[in-house]
């Protein structure tokens, strides 16, 4: 394993004219199991392949500890790839496949056996490790793919862009169990390429969301859910996403329309900016004595474990989470509350701030 150091790292496929990766400084450390989050294009394999050396960057260098491997192809620096689709030698047992890296690096006969019967185990190929791969469906046979990526023990990182594409839903969660079983067995240093949120927050310890070739956000599952730093992140993780609504800072309080919501925590020059606040948060009815905004329902969803009532604030659409059997009905006019702790303020997309309670001050 090895703390993998990206300095100054950038991808242009075209001369420089765009960039499918923008200039960026990252550390994967050692040892932690990540996702690399983003929508389609937004550079999660062309940063995979530079950390793997099957792309050399435009710019910058990479570090695998404090050996530089800007240069070294993908031979010399000791990765296991598994991609979305399967890679498997179609003659071979499953046993040989999977055996198969760690042949070609001559481990002892031994130590071979006792690793590929523990991957074999956790994967549940025991009943199939005599049998010919070609003779495995598509779905069986990116399993063994994913098994060859982690059976050796001495690697610097495993790399996993999409592997769970062709396996049916019904394994799939099984199968991201056992990815962390196999992580917390092996301690290696995983990077798991997804766009499906669900996937990367329940498999990783750190979640790195990626849009338009830059690093918007890093942390824990619980981190990005509760305290987006850019409106990308609120809107990508979350189901349905972050509410976003246009407002003004005047005075140090802040206001949708002429409705005061809260007050900005700490100092923000005054003039526009926007509000998120996740459906979950919101509160239908108004804050208990607390400020709120006026708004016209304009539909109830019965979701079964819970109710998304949907809404308008001055011509702009806001969801709130409730409880299922909610009595909220559609044309009404609630007051909705946005809780200062849970509600952020957003320039530029980014998060600048949040917002603090109106102390004293009722719905206005
Ligand atoms: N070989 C290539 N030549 C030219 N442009 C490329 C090449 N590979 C990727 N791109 C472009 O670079 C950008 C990033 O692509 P990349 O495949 O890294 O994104 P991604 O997040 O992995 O997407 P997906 O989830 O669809 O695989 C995209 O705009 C893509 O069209």
């Amino acid at each position: 394993m090895a703390e993998i150091r990206l300095e100054g790292v950038g991808h242009s496929y075209d001369g420089g004219r765009t960039w499918a990766l923008r200039p960026m400084t990252w550390t994967w450390r050692s040892g932690r199991a990540y996702a690399l989050l983003g929508p389609s294009g937004c550079g999660k394999t062309t940063l995979l392949n530079i950390v793997s050396g099957l792309l050399t960057p435009t710019v910058g260098r990479i570090w695998f500890d404090d050996r530089e491997v800007t240069g070294v192809p993908t031979a010399g620096r000791d990765i296991a790839q598994v991609f979305q689709f399967p890679v498997l030698y179609e003659e071979m047992t499953v046993y040989d496949n999977l055996a198969f890296p760690l042949r070609n690096r001559k481990v002892p006969a031994p130590e071979i056996r006792r690793r590929v019967l523990r991957v074999s185990a956790m994967l549940g190929l025991d009943d199939v490790l005599r049998r010919r791969s070609r003779r495995l469906d598509p779905g069986r046979k990116q399993i063994v793919s994913l098994g060859r990526g982690l059976v050796r023990a001495q690697v610097a990182a495993v790399l996993l862009d999409e592997p769970l594409t062709v396996v049916d839903p019904a394994l799939k969660w099984t199968l991201r169990s056992k990815l962390k079983e196999i992580h917390r067995d092996t301690g290696h240093t995983l990077v798991y390429v997804t766009h499906d949120q669900t996937e990367a927050l329940t498999f990783a310890d750190e979640v790195v969301v990626l849009n338009d070739g830059r690093i918007v956000q890093a942390g824990r599952p619980a981190e990005l859910f509760l305290s987006p730093e850019h409106e990308f992140v609120g809107h990508f993780i979350g189901s349905p996403g972050m509410n976003v609504l246009p407002a003004e800072i005047d005075g140090g309080v802040v206001r949708i329309g002429r409705s005061e919501v809260g007050a900005v925590a700490g100092e923000l020059p005054p003039g526009p900016v926007r509000i998120g606040v996740r459906p979950e948060f919101v509160q239908v009815g108004g804050l208990p004595g607390g400020p709120g905004v006026a708004a016209r329902v304009t539909g109830v969803d019965r979701m079964g474990s819970h109710d998304l009532v949907r809404a308008e604030v001055g011509g702009h659409p806001v969801i709130a989470r409730t409880e299922a059997g909610s009595s909220w009905t559609p044309g009404a006019v609630e007051f909705l509350g946005f809780p200062a702790d849970r509600t952020f303020l957003f320039r530029d997309e980014v998060r600048c701030g949040s917002l603090a309670p109106l102390d004293g001050r009722g719905p206005a």
